[in-house]
């Protein structure tokens, strides 16, 4: 059977013609019309509370969006990730992330097996390796305790530890945690400088264990370690995280020492396994199960809720909406919480890795938008750097505010401040300022009429700009968890209904395999078999 081209559905054409009908209306006059708006379209869940009314659709637009779920056939597809299909056609592997954070005793079949006790193996290793580091009981080479873990991980083995870890700083203990990621030198003794062999614990994390990066990293930090260590004690302070146990060895890093992850994990949803060993390491094992329990949750309430009331199928669909009948070009994602400020580039690899795709599943080229473009930064910061684009610039950006309801420290004064700011600029994406409403404005202030005229067009607000407001309770480490999960689910909708296949990479193996070229021809000091413009700079760098 050929796989659905979304254009081709019914729900798409009436979707077509239903934009045509809906693009001009404003936000503020759907409010008007409907004093129940809010509460339509709002989802509650646990300790989450979505409300997606600030965006550009009525009631037609979700029953047409979900009209084309179905037509996409995006429950059966549910069925098949969730069930260890080999859904990853193109690596013919399943997409098991979830499998990770299944109850003890579900059955999940990879190639008629269950994996999941291997998985509670692996949990318990690492349960066990973090309590004795974590209490000092496994000491470095010289019986003194470990103080600092590095993390040596690129993409996936680094993006998900390292944004997690600081997302929840707050339940952190006293191990210091550093992470090198960049092949840039300078990144790797930056972080070495100041650092002691005696009390540090690295981590090598590589699905592949072939990353160019890591492994000059992992190279460059071993060579740095035993300039004061003698060499059999390098197990004592080096394991690994990865599916390429013959070249961890090869690497010189016993195999006890290795923590064994799985080739149905994809690398940018791969913080649920050992690659989240530093999380676990830094919030303790405990911390770091109640982090996979939220997953879980989300897990279930994807699978389980009808589709109008699902979050991630309701953020999916919308984003489809902006992407391809808006033709938006890029979406924010603005946590209102410091914690959170590398979740936006989290999200990019999630994202943008899955979803940049130009071939559909029948391997013809696509002809619509897929993957789209995540970027974000916190606010309040982010309010004083981008937002005057996305209030008055001619771009449409749709934009996710997470909020948190209460602060982890409790400062009312401040979590007030916060909120009040979160709460205020999607009211003001919403609605702007209209001419009548800048011009009473200026007149109370006294401006004259000569003035009124010259700047009131300047200070004129649109508005109509879409935001969700996605609400949490507390930032704990079950509720990123739930975060995160919604956001991996999200991506899988958008796949279905894009066509294409979200677990690959192949994009990034181009520049890779070029990098490699070039650092050869950097030895041979031969740029010839290159176009004039890379020639050029090879030569100019290598004067
Ligand atoms: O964990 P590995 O195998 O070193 O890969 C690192 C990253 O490289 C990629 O394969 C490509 O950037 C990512 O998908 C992955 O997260």
């Amino acid at each position: 059977m050929k796989n659905i081209n979304p254009t081709t559905t019914r729900a798409w054409k009436e979707l077509d013609q239903h934009f045509k009908e809906i693009k001009d209306e404003h936000m503020r006059d759907m409010f008007s019309n409907d004093k129940e708006r809010a509460a339509k379209f709002t989802m509650q869940w646990e300790d989450f509370y979505v409300d997606i009314s600030k965006n550009r659709i009525n009631e037609t637009t979700r029953e047409l969006l979900l009209k084309l779920a179905e037509e996409c056939k995006l429950e059966e597809a549910i069925e098949s990730y969730f069930s260890g299909e080999a859904i990853n056609q193109t690596e013919n592997r399943p997409v098991l992330h979830t499998a990770l954070r299944a109850a003890k005793d579900a059955e999940i079949k990879v190639r008629g097996e269950n994996v999941v006790p291997e998985v509670e193996e692996v949990k318990e290793k690492i349960r066990a390796f973090c309590e004795e580091i974590i209490s000092g009981e496994r000491k470095g080479y010289t019986g003194k305790a470990f103080t600092d873990v590095v993390n040596i991980g690129i993409g996936g083995s680094d993006l998900g530890p390292v944004m997690v870890t600081e997302s929840l700083e707050f339940y952190k203990n006293h191990l210091k945690m550093h992470f090198i990621s960049n092949v840039d030198g300078d990144h790797v003794h930056e972080t070495i400088k100041d650092l002691n062999p005696e009390t540090t614990l690295f981590l090598v994390v590589s699905k592949t264990f072939t990353t160019m990066e890591t492994l000059s990293n992992a190279t460059t930090v071993r060579e740095w370690f035993l300039k004061s260590v003698p060499e059999k004690e390098v197990s004592k302070h080096f394991v690994a995280v990865s599916t390429n146990l013959e070249k961890v060895e090869g690497f010189g890093i016993d195999r006890e020492n290795i923590f064994p992850m799985w080739d149905w994990v994809g690398g940018r949803f791969s913080l649920w396994s050992a690659v989240g060993l530093s999380i676990s390491l830094a919030i303790g094992y405990d911390n770091f199960a109640s982090l996979l329990e939220g997953a879980r949750k989300m897990d279930e309430h994807f699978k389980a809720t009808p589709f109008k009331e699902n979050m991630p199928v309701q953020l999916a669909l919308l984003t489809i909406w902006y992407n391809n009948f808006f033709k938006a070009e890029s979406e924010a994602v603005i946590p209102y919480s410091q914690y959170l400020d590398k979740f936006p580039s989290y999200l990019q690899q999630a994202i943008m890795e899955s979803n940049g795709k130009s071939v559909d599943r029948n391997g013809e080229e696509v002809d619509y938008e897929t993957g789209t473009i995540i970027w974000g930064e916190p606010g309040t910061n982010s309010q004083h750097a981008f937002f005057q684009l996305i209030h008055q610039g001619t771009k449409l950006i749709p934009a996710d505010f997470i909020g948190f309801k209460r602060s982890l420290f409790g400062d009312k004064s401040h979590q007030d401040k916060l909120m009040a700011n979160y709460f205020a600029q999607t009211e003001a994406l919403l609605n702007g300022k209209s001419e009548a409403e800048v011009v009473d404005e200026l007149k109370a202030k006294s401006f004259s009429q000569e003035e009124i005229d010259r700047i009131k067009t300047f200070k004129v607000f649109k508005g109509n700009n879409p935001t969700t407001t996605i609400l949490i309770d507390k930032l704990t480490p079950e509720s990123m968890g739930k975060l995160i999960a919604m956001y991996e689910h999200q991506i899988f909708v958008q796949g279905v209904i894009w066509n294409i296949f979200s677990y690959d990479q192949w994009g990034v193996e181009l520049g890779k395999q070029l990098a490699n070229k070039i650092l050869a021809d950097f030895e041979s000091k031969s740029v010839e078999d290159h176009d004039s413009s890379t020639k050029n700079l090879l030569e100019f760098y290598l004067k």
